[in-house]
């Protein structure tokens, strides 16, 4: 190996899909020993680059070189021979198998060692027996980045890793990636949050629209002359309450960090900033006052009472939750992962039945509802996992945006109005800044942020639309998105509707919600009103599973105990 050379430089690489340039003559090298940061907005180009890196898709032009040697693959295995790993951005283990059968999967030798390597090496633990399918998303990603270190790769490519991981598995795998490239290999970084380029790189590369906008070290390029090269606006332009979402305090966002008082996001001053705007901005839209008038009335608008859950090994998801959404009201759930969070999504869509308890939207009875009941009745969900439950990839753009709601395309009741869907898709697409090659594009086709923005549109299209549950609502969106959700959300909240956010992102939770409460252990702990001064420090305690020792906020007429 030619360790004097970088580890990869790319030159001219294009490569189209149809009418779309995914990629148009873009060069890029990084260095060996480093962390090398591809930064972009949605559809930009960079998961094409990492496929292109990783055998999986062939260009159409340019060529690469791996240490200083050509390096063409046409296939992942190539890939792999030649010492490069990936994670992508989409999950590759079988869910059937033990996370054990998974990694065996892989035929690699010397299995054992390698696992000890990776755990004391990395600090990376994994329960070789649990099975894949029953680990929430975050276990699944470690999962999956074991699995790419198992290879001791001289080259780490890692597509948005850190979307689904918590502000502690967040922590682990940069400092894995600094581990890496301190050992002379090199790792490239796909990421929307600022805050961990700026914790874990060395350089950057940003891509726009396909091509290369800028990049260097990082030394040279702060935040806030990134943010334009991102998204073609200064950095100023953004909501100030989105720096703690996009990653630019991303220190803030650990409990321990807000306990041990060195929250940056409060220390600045832009969450409050962020928090005032929600409020003042949504008043003369109508909004119902948080918690104020809204919880005074008989309905909620989401009402969870006594429910409990269980997981398929018999252990307990949920037990006993009660929860209460009011009209015009956010309510966030904090936690670390794991906690239930995934079964209360899972519960809300309808995918998962409680063995007790009730669930009610506006008064009425929804506990055992089919899913397509619920989203008529009012209820938008949007999952964790929205490719595999939030969406149908094999189908066109148009169809998923629409699913469930065609009968309002159909002419007589029966043939379906294609052009108008297609119309009204369109109009969507554009409302909503989605990148597609038009309503008839494939939904496979689409980036992994642009399926989100169209699963989200979806839901708040419903109508009536009486509550929104999202789980993750902006993971995987480019901070100029970000910004556009909460907006989205804050509107839909100013019209009457309830809305239950869970979030690993403290900080977004912080600035969209009206309270916060904090699931552990299967309970819902809280709440905490975020616009209190010690409200990170509190949720932070709660999520290692303190009590609540106050009320909550004036709004919600309840004791901490009815959101147990
Ligand atoms: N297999 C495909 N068929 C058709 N179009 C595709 C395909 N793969 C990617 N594209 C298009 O190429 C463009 C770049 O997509 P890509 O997934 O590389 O973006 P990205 O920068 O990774 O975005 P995100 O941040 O949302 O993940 C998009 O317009 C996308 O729709």
């Amino acid at each position: 190996m030619n360790t004097a050379a970088p580890a990869l430089e790319i030159s001219g690489l294009t490569k189209s899909f149809g009418t779309t340039r995914a990629l148009e003559e873009v060069d890029l090298v990084v260095e060996s020993g480093t962390v090398h940061c591809v930064l972009g907005e949605n559809g930009a180009g960079k998961s094409t680059l990492c496929h292109v890196v990783g055998g999986s898709v062939a260009p159409d032009a340019g060529g690469l070189r791996l240490y200083g040697s050509p390096y063409a693959p046409r296939r992942p295995a190539d890939a792999l021979a030649a010492g490069i790993a990936m994670v992508h951005q989409h999950f590759s283990l079988v869910p059937t198998l033990t996370v054990g059968e998974n990694m065996r999967l892989l035929r690699l030798r010397d299995l054992p060692r390698r696992v000890a390597r990776v755990r004391e090496e990395y600090g990376l633990e994994l329960d070789l027996d649990a099975r894949v399918s029953e680990l929430p998303v975050g276990v699944r990603q470690r999962t999956e980045i074991v699995k790419a270190l198992l290879r001791e790769p001289r080259l780490l490519v890692l597509d948005e890793p850190t979307g689904v991981l918590g502000p502690a598995g967040t922590d682990a795998l940069l400092a894995t990636c600094r581990r890496i490239a301190e050992s002379g290999h090199a790792v490239v970084l796909v990421t929307h949050k600022l805050g961990e380029v700026a914790r874990a790189g060395d350089a950057a590369t940003v891509l726009r629209g396909g091509r290369v906008s800028g990049g260097g070290p990082l030394a040279e390029l702060p935040p806030e002359r990134l943010v334009p090269l991102m998204i073609g606006r200064p950095a100023g332009s953004l909501d100030a309450g989105l720096a703690g979402t996009i990653g630019l305090a991303a220190d803030g966002d650990s409990p321990e960090a807000g306990a041990s008082g060195s929250g940056k996001t409060r220390a600045g001053g832009p969450e409050p900033a962020g928090r005032a705007l929600a409020v003042g901005t949504a008043e003369p839209g109508g909004r119902a006052e948080p918690g104020g008038k809204a919880a005074a009335r008989v309905t909620q608008a989401l009402r969870l009472r006594d429910v409990s859950v269980r997981r398929a090994d018999g252990t307990s998801a949920l037990d006993e939750v009660s929860l209460d959404v009011g009209y015009g009201e956010i309510v966030g759930i904090a936690g670390v992962e794991g906690n239930g969070q995934s079964e209360l999504m899972a519960l809300l869509g309808g995918s998962l039945a409680p063995v007790a308890g009730r669930v009610e939207l506006d008064g009425r009875d929804l506990t055992r509802a089919a899913p397509r009941e619920r989203s008529r009745a009012g209820l938008g969900v949007v999952p964790e996992d929205r490719l595999h439950e939030g969406c149908v990839p094999q189908l066109r753009v148009a169809d998923n945006l629409f699913l469930g709601r065609l009968d309002r395309f159909r002419r007589h009741g029966v043939l379906l109005d294609r052009r108008a869907m297609d119309r009204a898709a369109d109009s969507v697409l554009t409302g909503h800044g989605i990148r597609a090659d038009g309503p008839g594009a494939l939904m496979s086709s689409l980036s992994g942020g642009n399926q989100q923005k169209v699963v989200l549109a979806r839901e708040l299209a419903l109508d009536p639309l009486i509550c929104l549950a999202a789980a993750q609502p902006t993971r995987g969106l480019d901070i100029g998105a970000v910004g556009a959700v909460h907006s989205r959300i804050r509107d839909a909240a100013a019209a009457g509707t309830g809305v239950l956010v869970v979030s690993s992102e403290l900080s977004e939770l912080l600035v969209l919600c009206d309270r916060i409460t904090v699931a552990y252990r299967g309970k819902l702990l809280g709440p905490v009103d975020p616009a209190e001064p010690d409200a990170r420090e509190r949720i932070g305690a709660l999520m290692l599973g303190a009590r609540a020792s106050r009320p909550g906020p004036e709004n919600t007429g309840h004791t901490p105990e009815a959101l147990r």
